[in-house]
């Protein structure tokens, strides 16, 4: 069928009128339209209209539903819980600055301490990592005799991402300041193995790791031990499964169960429902179950057989979090994603967002792009409004870690900017002050729509996020209210009409901005739009080496089109996808030929058998974590 796919003559459902039936005529080239020169000194190329033969946009009927409520914090302090007095006043009220708990720390807390398992559900941003790490500090401090070094991993914290890694290793570093005889350590894809062994050697008591580095360390380094290990725990753990690493938990559980000492294992994640009472079963014994939902007060229950079951289907998002989908016709994606960032981050204070691209290529392909059209400052002090410079960042598992860390460590600390990257950042990350999550290709699944923009409106602060979704995958938000998850509409035209605040992207000289006709308005804000469209154009058509980055963009974004689950293929399937404009998104004057043979000789996208499917999957998956 993907000989189908790239077809010209494929007929094409999503689309009206004649270019619908023939994707690949997007006509505009240097050669068949000369150029001329526009009123600012810009070589204009005519760029096919990107108004016309788009799908039609029907208005979004997001199904009401009855959002699943949490209450952020408690009235509670962490005096009440019988704590190490350095371990509150040092550690949580000074180097942490937090008094009283969250929900999830009050109903986690305790049953951690009584020593037994559990699985915990909460919302994105409620403060789970402390919720496991206070007690685990606790216990470690406490041990008699006392924990030395060389008794090597007492507790071992699996996480899915290299920077949620360091992020969890560095709670753990503050927590355990004032007990410096507890070592904590962090082992994940990219550092360097000798000196990671080196460290193991030495002793490391609070373990944390991504899967798959961890199995490496018990398959080749001798002086891995886990004879002491008193803790597990999984965070992200529906991830951590989801990644298809089910494969190293069995090898990770099966060298911590050789030495049958007494272990707390705990599951945490914003979305643990079905699949994870597989987990349990290989990794617990009769956990309690902890949920912090509105109305919810008794959901700390004792279920052995199971447990996660007891947990229903509805997300709970953070109260303040505002969310927003917008409809866009491929063609116009590029355009609006660019004038929604100029909107933000030129035209307003203080925003820093995330944005979520599916593949490495396609965000390498956006920064560079971004950079070299949106950043360029006008030929003249013809900026009307006052703006600010754009600070774009990204990050990918393509990546070198120490690239990836270094990234990770800036955009947490900078107070504006746009992080374009791939689902590395979707779990867990705490980056600070995050005004807008923007998901520029929609997210694989509900629950990682859950994460996405939970890096946003974290720990009751507020904060916005925009999905974008084409004509034909307009049901996704239909998927999300099954999970309680209602989103507002924004309307596309909004959002290019920030560019009639940007002279650089002026039309042919006609608009006078004393008129008042909303269509003349609007012909501006198209005319606009197709500048800045013809300055994407005009870039990637430079030279061969952009040219050939922008096809391999959208190559890329054509494998992950192809890796969304069955359950959702009635909803993002490519052969829905219409090649013309989708080129366009990547400043494409028109569809590459031989596409369909470079994605069918890929390995990952034959789906003729379940092998292949599998193997799309994992293609994909692994290569954005890059473990
Ligand atoms: N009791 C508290 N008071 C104030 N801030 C807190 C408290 N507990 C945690 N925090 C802060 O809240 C933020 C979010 O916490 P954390 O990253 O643990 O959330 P999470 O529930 O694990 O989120 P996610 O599901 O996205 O991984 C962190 O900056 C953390 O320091």
């Amino acid at each position: 069928y993907l000989k189908q796919l790239f077809s010209t003559k494929r007929p094409h459902q999503t689309c009206k009128g004649s270019a619908a039936k023939s994707p690949s005529k997007v006509k505009t080239s240097p050669k068949k339209a000369p150029e001329e020169h526009g009123d600012h000194g810009r070589p204009f190329i005519k760029t096919s209209s990107l108004f016309r033969n788009n799908p039609e946009i029907p208005d979004v009927l997001s199904p009401a539903v009855n959002q699943v409520k949490e209450k952020v914090f408690t009235s509670n302090t962490f005096e009440e819980l019988n704590l190490h007095p350095h371990l509150v006043r040092t550690n949580l009220n000074i180097v942490l600055n937090v008094t009283s708990m969250t929900s999830v720390q009050k109903k986690t807390i305790p049953v951690l301490m009584s020593g037994k398992d559990a699985v915990v559900r909460s919302q994105t941003g409620s403060g789970k990592t402390l919720a496991y790490g206070i007690p685990v500090v606790q216990f470690l401090q406490a041990m008699q005799p006392k924990v030395k070094r060389s008794d090597g991993p007492l507790a071992v914290v699996i996480v899915p991402t290299r920077e949620l890694a360091l992020q969890s290793f560095q709670m753990f570093q503050k927590l355990l300041k004032p007990f410096t005889w507890i070592v904590p350590g962090v082992l994940m894809g990219g550092e360097k193995r000798k000196a990671e062994k080196a460290r193991l050697r030495k002793g490391i008591n609070v373990l944390i790791s991504t899967p798959g580095r961890l199995v490496d360390h018990i398959k080749n380094t001798l002086s891995i031990a886990f004879s002491a290990v008193r803790w597990l725990i999984l965070d992200e753990a529906d991830r951590t499964l989801d990644l298809g690493f089910e494969k190293d938990l069995t090898v990770i559980l099966n060298a911590l169960n050789v030495t049958g000492l007494a272990r707390q294992n705990v599951l945490l994640s914003a979305t643990l429902t079905e699949g994870l009472s597989r987990l349990a079963s290989i990794s617990m014994k009769e956990p309690v179950s902890i949920h912090v939902s509105e109305g919810s007060e008794d959901t700390v229950e004792a279920c052995p057989q199971a447990a996660p079951q007891a947990l229903s289907d509805s997300y709970a998002m953070p109260e303040r979090l505002q969310q927003h989908v917008v409809v866009v016709p491929s063609k116009l994606h590029l355009v609006c994603l660019a004038a929604f960032i100029l909107a933000k981050c030129k035209f307003e204070q203080r925003q820093k967002l995330i944005v979520f691209i599916s593949s490495c290529e396609a965000v390498e392909f956006l920064l560079t792009l971004f950079t070299a059209v949106l950043c360029v400052k006008p030929s003249t002090a013809s900026t009307k409004h006052t703006s600010t410079s754009l600070n774009f960042y990204r990050l990918h598992g393509n990546m070198r870690q120490e690239e990836r860390t270094e990234v990770f460590q800036e955009f947490s600390q900078c107070k504006t900017g746009i992080l374009l990257c791939t689902d590395v950042a979707a779990r867990g990350l705490d980056l600070p002050q995050v005004t807008w999550i923007v998901q520029y290709n929609p997210p694989v699944s509900a629950a990682e729509y859950v994460h996405r923009v939970g890096r946003t409106a974290r720990i009751g602060a507020q904060g916005s996020s925009l999905l974008f979704l084409t004509p034909s995958e307009m049901a996704f938000v239909d998927v999300l209210a099954n999970h309680n998850i209602s989103l507002s509409e924004m309307k596309m035209e909004d959002i290019l009409a920030t560019l009639m605040k940007d002279e650089r992207f002026k039309g042919r000289g006609k608009w006078d901005s004393k008129q008042r006709s909303a269509t003349a308005f609007e012909q501006e804000v198209r005319e606009r739009a197709t500048v800045l469209q013809t300055d994407f154009e005009n870039y990637v058509h430079a030279n061969n080496e952009s040219l050939q980055t922008a096809k391999s963009a959208l190559q890329s974004f054509l494998r992950a089109y192809t890796t969304y689950p069955s359950s959702l293929k009635h909803i993002f399937h490519i052969r829905s996808l219409h090649l013309g404009h989708a080129a366009k998104s990547f400043g494409l004057r028109d569809a590459p030929q031989g596409l369909g043979s470079s994605i069918t000789t890929n390995p990952a996208n034959s789906k003729d058998s379940k092998k292949g499917k599998d193997k799309a999957k994992r293609y994909c998956k692994f290569s954005e974590v890059g473990q």
